[in-house]
């Protein structure tokens, strides 16, 4: 493999996706008999940090003179659940090879240490520079959620679910490149899971990760799927336009509860100088329901990150959608037929899905509609949810295509069951409708009952503390 490739020099000519997806790496792991002996490869520099497991020093490479962060762990006991997330971590850095994620170059064991040597990311950790400036502009959140969301696809179609997405773990290559923009690289994958089964088996339920990041989903403990990337991702986002996070709560329950009654808050000033494309971005990313939160690859399609203004501005709920329709019909430049939506006493037991998955359109992510078309989204269509109900993500891929990797998995297709979408809908509306039916027990439902309970104690003070379950 090129030397490029491991050192991520690829970086300038990588703007487009697919030339970004690299082939999978071979990470050699060395047996050294003395820790001494590293010192004869690497010259060891300056302490980058510290993390859970051990220090982070800038190192450069003697006989190429490049440099490189190595990470230095003293070897945690056979068995142990910190040797558990380590080796998930080398597994899954192994497997990845993505110009926005961290590069693994080579791992050196000896008796008590273990050594993981990563590209160097000399801008320092995306909550520091977001410290610096207090907020980002447009461009600069644009260029970083996409490259972000670029890093989750990829990451999704390999069935990894990050789990822990969030300023502090996401790098910065160096301050700015040449275009001044700002390269990232999505690190610390020690929470990760790679999803492995069919259908149920790749429901989640361990609440893992950073409270402030972490999907409603995951916080009521009932079962999540690789969604909750997707809210980490709306976090960051809205973090990055703002300085703060969306919602804040002294603990766990009561941040639930927060997330639950609550509009994604765009009142600060701040907000006034930020567009509507942007704002409807965040508010599909934060849907409480995931079934009906953005795909990552919608994302990635939607015309405030493509840049591509001869898009119009989509309208985002199904009031709006039909008002345009209807005009559209008056207009003649389309017919009542197309108007194909269903009472809604027909659409019991089925969901309506728009009919085109177009860029742009609305951020509801039921993909598994068959049909598809490249005109935006007018017409709402319904579609059978048992359909998709069990089906393996290896299946979905062979049927669909990788983008069926991210497939909402059972429990996000029985969340979609109880979502009847009637003309009568507006954004309001379908955000009620998701949290009753996120609350409901037809679905992902949210154990509010822990509220000053034995979990509430322990976290009091604490909005921003990694529950780690595994250790
Ligand atoms: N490749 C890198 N380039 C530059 N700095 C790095 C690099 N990797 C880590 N660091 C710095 O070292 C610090 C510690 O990193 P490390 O991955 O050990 O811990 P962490 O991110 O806090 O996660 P955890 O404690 O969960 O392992 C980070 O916060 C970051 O500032």
């Amino acid at each position: 493999m090129r030397e490029a490739d491991v050192t991520g020099l690829d970086m300038d000519m990588v703007s487009l996706r697919t030339t970004r997806d690299t082939l999978e790496k071979d990470v050699p792991s060395i047996r050294l008999e003395k820790d001494s002996e590293l010192r004869e490869i690497y010259q060891f520099g300056r302490k980058l940090g510290q993390g859970s497991f051990g220090v982070v020093y800038e190192a450069t490479h003697i006989e190429t003179q490049t440099k490189w962060a190595i990470k230095e762990v003293c070897r945690p006991a056979a068995g142990s659940s910190k040797v558990k997330m380590l080796e998930q971590e080398i597994n899954i850095l192994k497997q990845v090879n993505h110009a926005c994620v961290i590069q693994l170059k080579e791992v050196y064991n000896t008796a008590n240490m273990i050594y993981l040597v990563t590209e160097l990311c000399t801008g320092g950790e995306l909550n520091q520079l977001l410290r610096q400036k207090k907020y980002f502009t447009e461009d600069e959140t644009r260029h970083i959620i996409r490259s972000l969301a670029e890093a989750v696809v990829y990451l999704h179609k390999k069935d990894i679910v990050h789990r822990d997405l969030k300023l502090e773990n996401i790098l910065v290559k160096n301050s700015e490149d040449d275009d001044g923009r700002i390269n990232i690289k999505v690190t610390d994958f020690g929470l990760s899971e790679q999803m492995s089964g069919v259908g149920i088996d790749n429901i989640m339920t361990e609440t893992c990760g950073t409270l402030i990041y972490m999907a409603p989903e995951m916080m009521s403990g009932r079962g999540y799927s690789q969604w909750c990337d997707v809210w980490s991702i709306g976090v960051v986002m809205y973090m990055l336009l703002c300085g703060e996070p969306p919602f804040v709560s002294k603990t766990k329950a009561y941040l639930l509860e927060e997330i639950m009654s609550k509009e994604v808050p765009f009142n600060q000033p701040i907000w006034s100088k930020v567009s509507d494309g942007a704002k409807t971005i965040l508010t599909c990313l934060l849907k409480v329901d995931p079934a009906h939160r953005m795909s990552p690859s919608q994302l990635l399609e939607n015309p405030w990150i493509t840049g591509d203004t001869n898009v119009p501005a989509t309208p985002s709920n199904v009031l709006k959608m039909m008002r345009e329709h209807l005009k559209e019909v008056e207009t003649g430049t389309q017919t009542p037929e197309d108007l194909s939506f269903t009472s809604s006493e027909d659409t019991l037991g089925q969901h309506l899905v728009p009919q085109a998955d177009a860029p742009g359109t609305e951020c509801n992510h039921a993909k598994t509609s068959p049909v598809r078309s490249s005109r935006p989204c007018t017409a709402l269509v319904p579609t059978k949810t048992t359909k998709q109900s069990g089906g393996s993500l290896q299946q979905d891929k062979q049927k669909n295509g990788p983008e069926a990797s991210v497939t909402p998995s059972t429990i996000v297709t029985q969340a979609h069951a109880s979502v009847k979408a009637s003309p009568q809908s507006s954004a309001k509306q379908r955000r009620r409708q998701d949290k009753k039916d996120f609350s409901s027990g037809q679905n992902l439902s949210c154990d509010l009952s822990s509220k000053g309970g034995e979990s509430e104690t322990e976290e009091q003070g604490k909005q921003q503390r990694r529950i780690k379950c595994r250790i």
